[in-house]
């Protein structure tokens, strides 16, 4: 990278780090969106502390997100995925991603609205779906027909995922590249709310 490219980086980390202050950053979305792999390097970029609310679910739990749906059904998943994220918001700055279903509840979604700024990564059903049709870990995807489920899925839930503080949209490059595209969106809303 040349010198002036690198200064470009590091400006756009240095600027988004600033934009955040203390507040935690929170990923939202569908299953196959990004935020577990791209919230790892937002958080590596801004030089703060990343969690994957599902990971941390897995680790106090000590049974896998498929164990726990096959064990408890998915209503006490919630319940737990309610209380992990209320705790892992209690202080920031962070990162965290949550799993795709963490949004679309009332009392998980009150935690992330007043637990830090909330950005939806939005993809198409077929960025999807190429997605998380490589593994099959998602209970929720253990059905018929996976890819309809997924779109089912979509159609009810984007518009409460479209209550998030940010949108950016996943596309297909690089997960480097949308992690620079979380960056640029959070100094953007930064800049409009230091404007109103
Ligand atoms: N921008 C991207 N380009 C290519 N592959 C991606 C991208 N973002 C995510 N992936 C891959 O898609 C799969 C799902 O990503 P993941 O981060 O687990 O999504 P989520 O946590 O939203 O379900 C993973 O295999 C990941 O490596
Ligand atoms: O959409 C959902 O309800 C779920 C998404 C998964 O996380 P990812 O979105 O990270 O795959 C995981 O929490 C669980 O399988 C339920
Ligand atoms: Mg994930």
């Amino acid at each position: 990278m040349s010198e002036q490219l690198l200064t470009v980086a590091e400006s756009l980390k240095d600027r988004a780090r600033a934009a955040l202050g203390s507040r935690n950053l929170i990923l939202v979305g569908l299953m196959g969106a990004g935020k577990s792999s791209v919230g790892r390097i937002v958080a590596s970029q801004l030089a703060i502390p990343f969690i994957d609310s599902d990971l941390e679910i897995e680790r106090v739990s000590r049974m896998t997100i498929a164990e726990l749906f096959a064990a408890y059904g998915e209503q006490e998943f919630r319940a737990l995925e309610a209380r992990v994220i209320k705790r892992l918001l209690k202080s920031g700055p962070r990162v965290v991603s949550t799993g795709g279903g963490a949004f679309i509840n009332d009392r998980t979604r009150k935690h992330i609205k007043k637990g830090g700024l909330s950005v939806w990564l939005k993809a198409d059903l077929d960025v999807l779906w190429d997605r998380v049709a490589k593994r099959d870990t998602r209970p929720l995807l253990k059905t018929e027909n996976p890819k309809q489920t997924l779109e089912g899925l979509m159609n009810a839930r984007y518009p409460i995922y479209a209550q998030a503080d940010l949108t950016v949209l996943s596309r297909d490059v690089r997960k480097e590249i949308m992690a620079d595209e979380v960056l640029k969106a959070l100094i953007e809303a930064q800049k409009e709310s230091a404007a109103s």
